[in-house]
């Protein structure tokens, strides 16, 4: 039989869908043995996020099968290839991997247990509930330090908390969101040498005992509406801040809507939330540029 995948292949078309998790955008690239896309180019993968010439994103979410790509050693059973709108690399996305398992279980992909999903970050299990939100261990946190790290934007400085949810975080709380204002180049921070490969940066108000509203300047993709791992970040550092003692639960507001975060008693951090595939097509290669 003829595979769609196989069809693309010789008509020089790929399939692409569309989606979000409070409204964290991404495109997903089916590539279930991982033949469609090869190495997937990074000029291609700015090209697809590109809001004016391209579909637009914040990322992009390729799906293959765990056992068929060769990125990292446990696949999981489909393995998300994560790509930030700037083409690099990310070791994990907390909003793209609800987003992917909704993507697999429109397509009748998930099965009936919880999904591993293999990510750079390690296989992470994904639950989708009677509610229609879904749920992602995301694993536990590290708090590496240094100490004294200060995040810089728009002539303001803030101290900040390193927190690493698998992919690097520095959380500043600050009084007002519109402190840090219109957040274009990446901001700064000081020791220059905390980051060396960048780093997702956000900016958090406390709205309650047990919850937090934030604003995200994720590295690679800019200003978004959510970052996953970066409520799991805050969650974790706004917890720490209160001596708060765990299991703990946050309620996380973004600029996209808001998710659950629980930090366990095991010390797992936990993130719910809506995910939604809202559209699809078919790409023509000679659309590319270059
Ligand atoms: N939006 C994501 C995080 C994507 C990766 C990040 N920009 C990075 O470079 O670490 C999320 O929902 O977690």
């Amino acid at each position: 039989m003829t595979e769609p995948y196989d069809l693309c292949m010789t008509t020089g078309t790929f399939p692409w869908l569309k989606g979000h998790g409070t409204e964290n955008d991404f495109v997903l690239l089916p590539d279930p043995d991982g033949t469609i896309h090869g190495d997937l180019d990074a000029a291609v993968v700015r090209f697809l996020c590109d809001r004016y010439a391209g579909i637009g994103a914040d990322g992009v979410l390729r799906v293959i099968e765990g056992s068929k790509q060769s990125y990292v050693e446990d696949g999981g059973d489909w393995f998300m290839d994560y790509r930030n709108a700037d083409g690099s690399i990310a070791e994990m996305c907390g909003n793209g991997i609800r987003v992917f398992v909704r993507y697999l279980a429109e397509a009748g992909l998930a099965g009936d247990k919880p999904v591993r999903v293999g990510t750079r970050a390690g296989v992470k299990e994904i639950v989708l509930n009677d509610d229609g939100t879904i749920t992602a261990d995301m694993g536990e946190p590290r708090l590496p330090g240094p100490a004294g790290i200060v995040v810089e934007a728009n002539g303001h400085q803030w101290p900040a908390v390193h927190v690493d949810m698998g992919n690097p975080h520095a959380v500043a709380f600050v009084d007002d969101l519109r402190e840090p204002g219109h957040l274009v180049d990446q901001p700064g921070w000081t020791p220059e040498t905390a980051f060396p490969h960048g780093v997702n940066v956000e900016f958090v108000v406390r709205e309650g005992p047990n919850a937090v509203r934030m604003r995200v300047h994720e590295r690679g993709s800019g200003e978004t509406r959510s970052c996953g791992t970066g409520t799991c970040a805050v969650t974790v550092a706004a917890a720490r801040a209160a001596r708060q003692e765990r299991p703990v639960t946050y309620r996380v507001g973004v600029p996209g809507g808001a998710v659950t975060v629980t930090w366990r008693a095991d010390n797992h951090v936990e993130l719910t939330g809506p995910a939604v595939v809202h559209a699809r097509g078919e790409f023509d290669r000679s659309w590319l540029p270059g």
